[in-house]
């Protein structure tokens, strides 16, 4: 494909369908995006990041992953909606121009390429990533239990074998190393927004413990206020909270490294549904989830600017 008129939003794509996408909307929109490798997977494929900005040097910065988990695919489908969906209201409105005209936003579309790959290839319930090592005989590392923070804590496992494994150790797997070293060497990240699917919650840190974060009444009304805006958009109704309380125990996650590394605005949405197709989310709610989930974006990026 050569131009992105042709790509359908409402569609889920392959990790080759993205990455071409990927190349005609940075040429179509290199105004104001960029296209940044941060690393390599363990099969060795780029892990890219798409950079939004209007400039200046060090700008406060966003980041926004998804397909953290392979199989969670309307993630990636929302975040490439997303993506248009920035460059497409820049300058219309008022609240997003503010946001890129004083910040940056990142935003890692498939940020595990290697288990992407594999759910459209051989297992369509796939969620780690691929690594394998000497003398362990099942693949993959949950990359959500991999970071330093809370690392191999409760709500990890140490079983090669299972879904929750944290691998050998702290940030071992490249398609986390290669975020830890890219936010740590900007230096100057605001908040950072992790999306997972499905639930329909919206929640902060911690997930290693029932330990309120100091900023947690600020996180709580902030939450609030996204999941409002959300649930104008379609009716949909997400709760929210800490992870620990809303969900279950997890360690060595995302959201808990990003807010003990100085990230206050550290958030982890859980999209549609609640179960009735839970992974395998019909195409026909893409655009519908990224409509929602934008609203809830707009308005965690609104207070980062603002504080
Ligand atoms: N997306 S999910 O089904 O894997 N659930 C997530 C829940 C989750 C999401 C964000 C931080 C901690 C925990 C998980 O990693 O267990
Ligand atoms: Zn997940």
């Amino acid at each position: 494909e050569r131009s992105t008129s042709s790509f359908s939003y409402s569609s889920y794509h392959t990790l080759e369908e993205i990455y071409s996408w990927i190349d005609n909307f940075v040429m179509e929109h290199s105004d104001i995006v960029s296209k940044i490798q941060i690393g390599n997977s363990f099969e060795n494929r780029s892990i890219l990041v798409l950079k939004f900005s209007t400039g200046g040097s060090r700008h406060p910065a966003i980041w926004i992953d998804t397909g953290i988990h392979s199989r969670e695919w309307i993630t990636h489908a929302t975040g490439i909606w997303t993506a248009n969906k920035i460059v497409s209201d820049y300058g219309k409105d008022r609240v997003l121009t503010d946001i890129l005209n004083a910040m940056d936003i990142f935003i890692e579309l498939v940020t595990n390429p290697d288990g992407f790959a594999f759910t459209h290839s051989m297992n369509r319930l796939w969620r780690k990533n691929k690594s394998i090592r000497p003398g362990i005989f099942c693949i993959g590392v949950d990359l959500n239990r991999n970071w330093k923070s809370g690392f191999g804590g409760n709500g990890s496992n140490s079983n090669p074998c299972s879904e929750t494994y944290h691998g050998p150790s702290p940030q071992s797997e490249p398609e986390v190393a290669a975020i830890v070293n890219f936010i740590t060497a900007h230096g100057n990240f605001k908040a950072l927004i992790s999306i997972h699917s499905y639930s329909q919650m919206l929640m902060y840190p911690y997930g290693r413990s029932l330990e309120p974060v100091s900023n947690q009444r600020e996180l709580y009304d902030l939450a609030k206020d996204a999941v409002e805006a959300l649930y104008k958009v379609h009716g949909i109704e997400y709760i929210f909270g800490s992870i620990s309380t809303t969900l279950y125990v997890a360690s060595g996650i995302t959201v808990d490294w990003a807010y003990d590394s100085g990230i206050k605005y550290a958030f982890s949405f859980e999209l549609r549904d609640t179960g009735h197709y839970g992974f395998l989310l019909p195409a026909t709610q893409i655009i519908p989830t990224a409509q929602e989930t934008w609203m809830a974006l707009r308005t965690i990026m609104e207070h980062t600017l603002n504080h």
